[in-house]
């Protein structure tokens, strides 16, 4: 265990061991992507708030699981006019499996999101998706041969970042799409003044997603005029009703007030 590591939340320390436990997969794949950066440019163009939504069954700051068919939550959410989905594949603490990412992409069209906590090239080939998160904190030295390994296969990256010093980092490894997550893993507390301090020092041509804590159109509305591109919404798309959730955030324009 490094000093960042010793840092870490108990749950996310479990969830980085359970990760470094997985297998990879027997095949290297080969993705031919969807792209991410033109899913977004199209949400701008049709007025609609460019939304990612993650289907994530439960949580270690979630009570209780939601047992309904990802298939159909997804579609609920691309009906609702998400730009694009997160899909859980992390199984013992978030309920995902690759298997539900693969029958969700089969079902939708928009670009779909590996959503775990990878930690070896050898786990990208569990599941072809158009994007994968590569989480600055949990790779150290291995991001830049992560994010060249993951562009050899087709996915676009998303480089998950907290402060300035990953940003940087993820910067020095060729990182296009990034997201700031507002979650601390030390503490697993959510900030989104964490998003307002990295954004203005991301370049213009770097695709900028803010993670986590969103969970009103006003907080939406807030990580819009700090810089974010695209929004990673979870929690608050899974709780209830997911395509007037989705709906709900991306029509969160600043023009338009939207009730809660
Ligand atoms: O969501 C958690 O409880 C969590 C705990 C420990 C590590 C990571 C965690 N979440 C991963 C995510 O990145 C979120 O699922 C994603 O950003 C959406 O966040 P939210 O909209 O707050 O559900």
């Amino acid at each position: 265990m490094n000093a960042s590591e010793d840092s870490l939340a108990p749950e996310v320390r479990s969830i980085l061991d359970a990760a470094r436990e997985r297998p990879g997969g027997d095949e290297r794949v080969a993705v031919a992507a969807r792209s991410f950066p033109d899913a977004v440019a199209e949400a701008e163009a049709e007025g609609r708030v460019p939304v990612v939504a993650e289907v994530k069954p439960t949580s270690p700051t979630t009570a209780g699981e939601r047992t309904d068919d990802p298939v159909e939550l997804a579609r609920e959410m691309v009906a609702g006019g998400a730009t694009a989905l997160s899909v859980l594949t992390e199984p013992e603490h978030f309920g995902g499996s690759t298997e539900n990412l693969r029958r969700i992409r089969e079902a939708v069209d928009v670009p779909v999101l590996r959503k775990d906590f990878l930690v070896t090239e050898s786990q990208l080939d569990a599941v072809a998706a158009d994007l994968v998160l590569v989480i600055a904190r949990f790779v150290g030295d291995d991001l830049s041969d992560l994010v060249s390994a993951a562009r050899e296969r087709g996915f676009q990256p998303l480089v998950e970042v907290h402060d300035r010093a990953e940003l940087e980092r993820a910067l020095d490894a060729g990182a296009e799409i990034i997201g700031v997550n507002n979650r601390d893993l030390a503490k697993l507390e959510v900030d989104l003044e964490t998003f307002e301090s990295v954004a203005p020092h991301v370049p213009d041509d770097v695709t900028l997603l803010a993670e986590s804590g969103v969970t009103t159109t006003a907080d939406a509305r807030r990580m819009r005029a700090a810089g974010a591109d695209a929004l990673l919404i979870g929690t608050a798309i899974m709780d209830g009703d997911a395509r007037a959730n989705t709906e709900r955030f991306t029509q969160a324009t600043a023009e338009t007030e939207t009730s809660e």
